[in-house]
């Protein structure tokens, strides 16, 4: 109800002639004053604490910017701020979310476990993608009794065993190279093979000298299947062939299940997280001995969620979560690599000349490329800086230091990595654009503070190491079987693009959404390229 009305106008003595004109400005001088009050006023009562980026709409706060574009907010706030890097709070929707981005103050917060909580921003997404409480206690209640724990010397969390089983399968030594050589390289091998896959599904048509093809399924193709397979074993296509195909809508839409917009405007995302549930279901429903072909992180988580008597419908929901993190970030870090060489014939060259002498037989010996490829590695370090744009958040339990500035318990704490990437007194003063060698020039950067494509701390991403490895091998293969190009004989809508068309233009990052790791290109952008046989190996 509007909350002017006669009467009230008439105790405030203004006259009913004048209505229309303090009906407009009675709410804007309220406005005015609350503003005012709280971030003029208000501060000086609170002097340990962050300042607040002001906003103008009551309880809704910055929701409306940050949900528009996550980054580009966080950049207002930056500049705000005049790039100063104190900690500062954003009000969104109720909630208040302190923004950290000085690198030292990240530095501090990586150790601290006494005050800053992960297992609560964990346990809500294991709620946020269905799980029951029952499930949510056995991963969060400490159980020694359990046999996982039976041969450990300190009894840990299901949830934290979950993070051990992918440290143990994905750590440098025999079962991470078992994994690469054995399942995911022969599956990279046979994705680039278009001469034996008529049907291949990322060409888009061929001619004599070669295929053309889209190099977001490519990447697809290259990454998710090989890696889906490498983990699941061959019977993950039998339960769903159409997996990947879920997969990428709930790579399109798995935003409106971090932001947790409501079901009735999400019904995409839903969708995609249904089917990818369901197929797991479907999965674990086939006899284990007819999977034997699968990794050993998979076999063993299932055999852990079975122990403890975890339904099939809740071990899919687990397992959605982790292959969410397994699969959802390499492909995206290797599109970007293999664009801005597609983009860049400089830089395709050198990178050529550097891995030449890693392939043999049309083989690429992945102990040379890892020893011998400085350009390469420097190229995939500096993509990783310019695509990775997650941020850490943490639930704040109890009051928290920084800079002599006290965070409140009961809000959050959020470290925008994008943020850290882009740090101007680190990055110089055109932090967006690429510089492939930089990580050659000077070998400390990937030390830096400001350099955390894979988090840290006690979190510190434990498929790191596969992720390089894997990303860095492909790139290599690829250039060193083909001659690739922009495709500039595109035909799109009936007519002959050329160079110069937007079409051809470099694929704009988006970095509106938050992600957790890497950012897609905006839907839609994709780079087409020609690939045609490198003869000279
Ligand atoms: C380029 C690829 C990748 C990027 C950019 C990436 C990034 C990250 C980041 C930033 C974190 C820290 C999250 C936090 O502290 O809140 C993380 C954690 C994690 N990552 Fe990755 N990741 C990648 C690949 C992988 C792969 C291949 C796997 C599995 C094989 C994986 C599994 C995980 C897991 C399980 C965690 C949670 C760790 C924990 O709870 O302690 N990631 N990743």
């Amino acid at each position: 109800m509007f909350p002017f009305t006669e009467p009230a106008l008439a105790f405030l003595r203004i006259p009913t002639s004048q209505n229309a004109l303090a009906a407009a400005i009675l709410p804007l001088a309220a406005l005015l004053s609350w503003r005012i009050w709280r971030f003029t006023i208000q501060p000086f009562f609170f002097p340990n604490e962050p300042e607040e980026l002001p906003y103008w709409i009551p309880y809704f706060g910055h929701a409306r910017s940050f949900f528009q574009d996550f980054n580009a907010a966080l950049d207002n706030g930056r500049k705000y701020f005049k790039d100063t890097k104190v900690p500062y709070s954003v009000w969104i929707a109720g909630t208040r979310i302190y923004i950290v981005t000085a690198p030292t103050d990240v530095a501090d917060l990586d150790r601290n476990t006494t005050t800053l909580s992960y297992h609560d921003t964990i346990r809500d997404m294991y709620k946020w993608i269905g799980a029951t409480q029952d499930t949510i206690n056995k991963l969060f209640v400490l159980d020694p009794s359990t046999p996982y724990n039976a041969n450990l010397s300190r009894p840990i969390l299901a949830v934290s065993m979950l993070t051990e089983y992918h440290r143990q399968q994905a750590s440098p030594g025999k079962k991470l190279d078992e994994l690469l050589h054995d399942r995911i390289i022969p599956s990279m091998y046979h994705a680039l093979d278009f001469d034996d896959l008529h049907e291949h599904p990322s060409v888009l048509g061929r001619t004599a000298e070669g295929v053309r093809i889209s190099l977001l399924d490519l990447c697809s193709q290259l990454f998710v299947r090989s890696t889906a397979e490498a983990f699941l074993g061959r019977t993950i296509w039998k339960v769903n062939p159409d997996l990947l195909r879920s997969f990428r809508a709930w790579e399109r839409t798995n935003w409106k299940f971090m932001y947790q917009i409501p079901e009735f405007m999400s019904k995409d995302m839903m969708s995609a997280k249904d089917d990818i549930i369901h197929t797991f279901v479907k999965y674990f429903q086939v006899p284990i001995a007819e999977r034997r072909d699968s990794s050993f992180f998979a076999q063993t988580v299932e055999s852990m969620l079975r122990e403890m008597e975890c339904s099939e419908q809740e071990m899919a929901k687990i397992f959605l979560l982790h292959f969410w993190a397994i699969l959802g970030n390499v492909y995206k870090v290797a599109f970007w690599a293999i664009a801005y060489l597609v983009y860049d014939a400089k830089l395709l060259e050198d990178i050529r000349t550097e891995i030449v002498p890693a392939m043999e037989d049309h083989k690429l010996n992945e102990e040379h490329l890892i020893e011998n490829s400085p350009r390469l590695h420097s190229l995939v370090n500096e993509v990783l800086r310019l695509c990775v744009t997650s941020g850490l958040v943490r639930d704040i339990v109890k009051p928290t230091l920084i800079q002599g500035k006290v965070l409140r318990e009961g809000s959050k704490l959020m470290i925008p990595y994008r943020q850290l990437h882009l740090n101007r007194d680190v990055w110089g003063q055109d932090p967006c654009s690429i510089k492939p060698e930089r990580f050659v020039i000077n070998t400390k950067l990937i030390n830096s503070k400001s350099y955390r494509p894979f988090g840290g701390g006690h979190t510190l991403c434990p498929g790191r190491f596969l992720a390089r490895r894997s990303v860095s091998f492909a790139v290599a293969l690829l250039v060193g079987r083909f001659n690739i190009s922009v495709d500039t004989e595109r035909k799109e809508n009936g007519e002959q693009k050329k160079a110069g068309d937007s079409v051809l233009s470099f694929p704009k990052m988006d970095t509106t959404k938050p992600s957790p790791g890497a950012s897609l290109p905006h839907e839609g952008d994709d780079v087409i390229v020609f690939l045609r046989k490198y003869t000279k190996f």
